[in-house]
């Protein structure tokens, strides 16, 4: 046994933990969606956390790029066996874990960065259901479930990841054999990017404009098979590698993939919302036209639960850290105090755990909505599609950059020891700042939703009826908003912000068009206010579920549990009321007074918060292994585990490392 698991628990996290009032384990059951929930969670980390499978005899960081991969691989095995054999019966999803969180979260544990088959769960399985008839998905699911075959997604290309019209890649129909022909006519047409290409996938869903009797009818997903089931060798007329190192994702060998007129069965095109026939004749059977993009869409709720995720992380860590930091001596009669006392620490750390539950709770909101929308879709219903698809990419868009921004303000929160691969807080801010990007760019997905607000803006307007989450449109067309500095307030405020950005755009936009710019031209030059009107949308759609979600979760949980979460969601409003004091000026009455009164409640409130912080971050409930963290440890010893650490680094497995005799000594003796 390590010195370090003999270690009591650090004096002043035991400290804080025994001045929390409230009861740690409500909240819990409260984040996990009830006390079964975090029951059966806790069972399913047991089985795999202690097991010790998850554990490295090697620290990872140390490892060369092929043994990352290679032991992320070995891993993903031992995972993948976990939850087929042991988990599927708890988790009651014969799905392999899709939509599981509990899966995704105990995957943490595994992994420090990603598995190499995170695509094929995140993706290729969940592209089979959603784009298969119900042929198709009886031949492919079984297979893709038992893990017989890995796939992945395969659609950005090298010179369009956004444009999804512009990709390259053809799939053109050949009647007499019955076959698609594939093909990569130019260097920008190679696949790119798809995680798990470059050496674990044999078969992918690549992403192909369809040709049929000479006609282009746009991109449809194919399942493709690239390596030979047996030897995994590529198959003839296709190339495929890894793209090569990044910021992160390190273990999830991206790949890039080429077609040379490279033939499939006709029946490999994922034909639920439109078919090839035998002789060649194109079908639409889909009643919207977007809807072959549903993977996106299904993917953006996902990221929203996942931003919430690793921002919790990062929080606990860094709370943790703050309760036994020391530094400097305000008061020269006492000792250097924890650094999460000071008001400015507080500042940073306590809007990240806010945001941490706006988002968790948020997304379970959103995935209400989400299966609301699929139902309706069941029944050939796509009239709350464009409603959602605006919703889904705003909040993806807002969930991962802020999970982003504050995970990065947490490793601020860290000093030095922060920056440290060991702190935890590196790779989880290397992975979020990818989801950033990827499944839709920030600012792409908010011109998505900004074009959804302008219509609605227009209906508004025209006194039509809205959709639920644009009602509070029709503020645009009233007297200013009365500031209140209540909550239910304050996301009025927020709403009047929103409708009369909106507004400001449309204005703006007939402007430009009246002085003879086109439509698009109107459009692409007000587009950074377009932004930000979706961005304020979003942060107005927010609030407001938080506000309602806390509500609804603490009508019936014990006063200090609820003061806490009141707590929290009242600090995330005042947060943004005092962000967004320029907006506030423009689009409601609030006044200088009130901005002073609202920055000292703000500041009154941190202080509130502060006794609880570390009960707080630990009703995330987030074990060791997850955590992956000297600094945020559940003992708190972070000094010792820093040490520790260091002295597993090889560079430490010798009192001389030979490039001293190579080059050290003889340029020092040389210059003697
Ligand atoms: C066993 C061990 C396992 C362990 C692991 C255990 C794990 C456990 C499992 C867990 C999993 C973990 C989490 C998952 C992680 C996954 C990782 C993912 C990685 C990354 C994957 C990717 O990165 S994969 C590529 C994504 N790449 C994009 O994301 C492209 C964006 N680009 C567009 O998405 C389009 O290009 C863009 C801009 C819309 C324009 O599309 P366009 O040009 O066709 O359309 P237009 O702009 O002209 O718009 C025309 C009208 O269509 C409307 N519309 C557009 N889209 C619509 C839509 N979706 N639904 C409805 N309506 C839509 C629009 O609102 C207009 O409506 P209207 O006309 O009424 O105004
Ligand atoms: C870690 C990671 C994993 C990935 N995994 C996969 C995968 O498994 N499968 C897959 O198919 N893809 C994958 N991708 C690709 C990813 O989906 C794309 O990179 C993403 O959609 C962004 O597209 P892009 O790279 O073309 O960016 P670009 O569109 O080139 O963006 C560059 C800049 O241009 C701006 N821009 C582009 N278009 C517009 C516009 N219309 N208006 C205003 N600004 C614009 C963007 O905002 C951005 O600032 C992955 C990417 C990463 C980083």
């Amino acid at each position: 046994m390590s010195q370090l698991e003999k270690m009591e628990v650090n004096p002043d996290l035991a400290m804080e933990r025994a001045k929390c009032n409230f009861n740690i384990m409500e909240l819990t059951h409260i984040l996990d969606g009830g006390e079964e929930n975090t029951v059966r969670r806790k069972k399913i980390e047991d089985i795999a956390l202690n097991s010790g499978a998850s554990k490295d005899a090697f620290p990872e960081e140390h490892m060369s790029p092929k043994e990352k991969y290679e032991n992320a691989v070995r891993k993903s095995c031992i995972f993948a066996d976990l939850v087929k054999n042991d988990f599927a019966h708890l988790t009651g999803l014969e799905t392999f874990g899709i939509n599981s969180n509990v899966i995704r979260r105990t995957a943490d544990a595994f992994f420090k960065e990603v598995s190499p088959f995170l695509l094929h769960m995140g993706m290729f399985v969940p592209t089979i259901m959603g784009q298969c008839t119900s042929d198709q998905m009886s031949y492919w699911l079984p297979r893709a479930m038992a893990m017989q075959i890995i796939g992945t997604y395969a659609q950005t290309e090298l010179g369009h990841g956004t444009f999804i019209r512009g990709l390259e890649t053809t799939a053109t129909y050949d009647p007499e054999t019955e076959e698609f022909v594939l093909h990569s006519p130019t260097l920008s047409s190679y696949k790119w990017w798809a995680g798990g290409l470059g050496n674990t996938a044999n078969y992918c869903i690549v992403v192909a404009q369809l040709y049929t009797k000479g006609e282009c009818h746009g991109t449809h997903p194919f399942i493709v098979q690239i390596r030979d089931e047996d030897t995994h060798m590529p198959l003839p007329g296709i190339t495929v590698g890894e793209i090569g190192p990044k910021m992160g994702f390190n273990t999830a060998d991206n790949g890039f993939l080429g077609f040379d007129h490279y033939r499939i069965p006709r029946d490999h095109m994922m034909m639920k919302n439109a078919q090839v026939l035998k002789d060649g004749t194109y079908v639409k059977v889909a009643r919207h036209g977007k809807l072959t993009y549903g993977t996106m869409v299904f993917v953006r709720v996902m990221l929203v639960s996942e931003a919430a995720f690793n921002l919790a992380k990062a929080c606990t860590i860094a709370v943790r850290y703050s309760a036994i930091r020391r530094q400097s001596k305000p008061k020269p009669d006492e000792g250097e105090p924890q650094i999460l006392d000071y008001a400015t620490q507080q500042h940073k750390l306590f809007i990240t755990i806010a945001t941490a539950h706006a988002l968790q709770l948020s997304s379970s909101w959103l995935w209400r909505s989400f299966s609301a929308v699929l139902t309706e879709m069941k029944e050939g219903n796509t009239d709350k599609l464009p409603e959602f698809h605006a919703l889904s990419s705003c909040l993806k868009a807002v969930s991962t950059s802020d999970a982003a921004y504050l995970i990065e303000q947490c490793r601020h929160a860290c000093g030095g020891h922060g920056y440290m691969i060991s702190s935890g807080i590196p790779h989880l801010y290397n992975f979020v700042s990818a989801t950033r990007t990827y499944e839709g760019d920030y600012t792409v997905l908010l011109l998505q939703t900004a074009r959804f607000l302008v219509k609605a803006y227009e209906q508004a307007e025209a006194k039509q009826p809205l959709t639920p989450t644009v009602s509070y449109l029709k503020l645009a067309f009233t007297r200013k908003e009365p500031w209140d500095s209540s909550p239910a307030g304050i996301v009025r405020s927020f709403q009047a912000l929103a409708a009369g950005k909106v507004s400001t755009c449309v204005k703006n936009m007939r402007k430009r068009m009246r002085s003879g710019l086109s439509e698009v031209e109107a459009w692409e030059t007000s587009t950074i206010q377009l932004v930000s009107a979706a961005e304020a949308h979003c942060r107005a759609v927010i609030s407001d579920a938080y506000k309602s979600e806390t509500e609804r979760l603490t009508a019936n949980s014990s006063p200090n549990v609820k003061i806490v979460m009141e707590q929290l969601s009242t600090l995330y409003l005042y947060y943004w009321a005092l962000e967004r004091i320029g907006d506030l000026l423009l689009y409601t009455s609030i006044s200088e007074k009130d901005i002073v009164e609202l920055q000292t409640a703000y500041e009154e409130l941190l202080q509130k918060i502060r006794p609880n912080a570390v009960g707080i971050v630990e009703a995330f409930d987030l074990r060791d292994e997850l955590l992956h963290s000297t600094l945020g440890s559940y003992d708190g010893r972070a000094y010792e585990r820093l040490m520790d650490e260091a002295l597993r680094s090889p560079m430490n497995k010798e009192p001389i490392n030979q490039s001293y005799y190579k080059y050290l000594r003889p340029m020092m003796k040389a210059n003697l």
